[in-house]
């Protein structure tokens, strides 16, 4: 995982995520009218919205899966659909976007992050499978490395989708309402855990979630941009002023030592 430090000044701050007027319809309904927001690095943004409000359908716009009927889409800079750096996103999907008879190991899934769109076909190194071992301590899942996937709770399963997300050190992590279907209790320490992520790390947060209410101190009261019901609240990283990295593992590892975290794995 990276370390060092990276250009101070407006370089800790480039546009990562930029919507510009941005509207979609499926065939003839609107879904997303004229949206104009940028998310900055080491910003965390939360995309909230009821069900049906078009969160999953921004998404994939982000992404570049599916094309605006108006408007620009930009990622890193360049145009969305030109976009070819998938190892700088992580991507947490919906728990129950998840097949749990799907027949792979936790270090099967977590290695699975690897395969960038054009790695496919690439020989893992020995310093790939470090990493992957080095995340799975991190989250503190290393002990449950070689049992199914399948078998695990839903915070456990969480915990690997994140690893899965966090091996090629991605400069911008999607949560797609991670904690769905999770306890109450599973839910604060997966949420103390992506906080202390962002406080410690250059890693830009997009979370969609129904779930404000949890994030009620972090971020800003009213919402940044707004398109029919669609909202983005967010925490601004412009008052930061260090833009030292820190190496991510280790700092997760710490942070597991020193238990601010009271119960990492159910
Ligand atoms: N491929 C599609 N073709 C036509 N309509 C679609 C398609 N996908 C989604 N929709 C419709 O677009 C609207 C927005 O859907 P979307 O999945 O983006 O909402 P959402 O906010 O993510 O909802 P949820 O919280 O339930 O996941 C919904 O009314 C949905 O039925």
């Amino acid at each position: 995982m990276p370390t060092g430090r990276i250009p101070e000044g407006p370089g800790c701050h480039q546009p990562v995520i930029e919507l510009s007027d941005v509207s979609f319809a499926y065939e003839r309904r609107p879904i997303i009218e004229h949206l104009h927001f940028t998310v900055r690095e080491r910003d965390f943004a939360l995309l909230a919205g009821p069900n049906g409000a078009g969160k999953t359908t921004l998404l994939k716009l982000i992404v570049g899966l599916l094309e605006p009927n108006g408007g620009e889409v930009r990622l890193f800079g360049e145009p969305a659909r030109r976009f070819r750096q998938r190892e700088r996103i992580g991507y947490v999907p919906q728990k129950n976007a998840f097949n749990p008879l799907f027949p792979a190991t936790v270090r099967e899934v977590v290695l699975s992050g690897m395969y960038g769109r054009h790695k496919l076909f690439r020989r893992l190194t020995k310093a790939d499978y470090q990493k992957v071992d080095d995340a799975m301590q991190a989250l503190g899942i290393e002990d449950l490395a070689g049992k199914r996937i399948g078998m695990l709770s839903g915070g456990q399963q969480q915990r690997v989708f994140l690893a899965r997300a966090l091996v090629n050190s991605p400069a911008l992590l999607i949560l797609d309402e991670p904690t769905v279907g999770i306890d109450a209790e599973t839910q604060d320490s997966f949420y103390h855990l992506i906080r202390h992520m962002h406080q410690h790390h250059n890693i830009t947060f997009l979370m969609v979630s129904h779930d404000r209410e949890r994030f009620r101190s972090y971020l800003d009261d009213a919402p940044a941009a707004e398109a029919g019901r669609l909202k983005f609240y967010v925490r601004h990283s412009h008052d930061r002023e260090d833009c030292v990295e820190t190496d991510l593992t280790h700092s997760l590892r710490e942070y597991r030592r020193a238990a601010e975290e009271p119960a990492l794995v159910r």
